[in-house]
């Protein structure tokens, strides 16, 4: 059975949290794993503890391609089960990665209005694909990879919602999503 009440949980696949740099995957998936008792993990982190070092710096000195790769090995070794996984804002460009999260876990596109996300990183310095981009490059970029998500996964309308907002529609979306599911 895949519930969402912790005190009748058996095994639950993984949540796997998607959407643009920005959108809240971090601030909603800490507050997710921490209603459902979950652990949770952030593949961006775990890449930096594979290469102690920050993405930033992996993406200068190694470039892109590289931290793809890393990338798309730290979700494999993640675990199946019983977890909240937020992700990097462009996993979802690679087709393996979006058909890993679909056949191990529950996909959830975080849809956070591209203004609010361009008010958001207005001032970071720590994204590498937002540093010197003008905000019409950015918008491109998500234009491109909105269809991305929404082809693995259940989208919930993040904008002007505080996040435990967010986390109650999250939880009554996944709860209707896996009514009647059994493993
Ligand atoms: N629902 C919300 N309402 C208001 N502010 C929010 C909300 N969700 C997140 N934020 C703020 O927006 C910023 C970005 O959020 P967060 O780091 O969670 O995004 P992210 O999707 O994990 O980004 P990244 O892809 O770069 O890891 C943070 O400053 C956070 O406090
Ligand atoms: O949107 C992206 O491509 C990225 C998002 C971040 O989470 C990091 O994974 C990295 O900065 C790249
Ligand atoms: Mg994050």
């Amino acid at each position: 059975m895949l519930l969402l009440n912790k005190n009748r949980r058996i095994a639950m696949k993984v949540i796997y949290l998607t959407g643009f740099m920005g959108a809240g995957k971090t601030t909603v998936g800490m507050l997710l794993g921490e209603k459902l008792d979950l652990p949770v993990y952030d593949t961006d982190q775990q890449v930096e503890r594979a290469e102690n070092a920050s993405v930033k710096d992996i993406f200068s000195s190694r470039g892109e391609a590289y931290f793809r790769r890393l990338e798309e090995r730290v979700l494999r070794e993640l675990p199946t089960e019983n977890a909240v996984v937020m992700t990097g804002g462009g996993i979802i460009e690679n087709p393996d990665n979006r058909n890993f999260m679909r056949n191990n876990g529950t996909v959830v596109f975080l849809n956070t209005n591209i203004d609010i996300i361009l008010y958001r990183l207005e001032n970071d310095t720590s994204r590498p694909l937002v540093q010197g981009r003008k905000r019409e490059e950015i918008k491109k970029l998500y234009t491109k990879r909105k269809p991305l998500y929404e082809d693995c996964s259940l989208s919930i309308n993040a904008s002007n919602k505080n996040p435990e907002e967010i986390v109650k529609e999250l939880e009554a979306v996944l709860n209707a999503s896996q009514l009647g599911k059994t493993e």
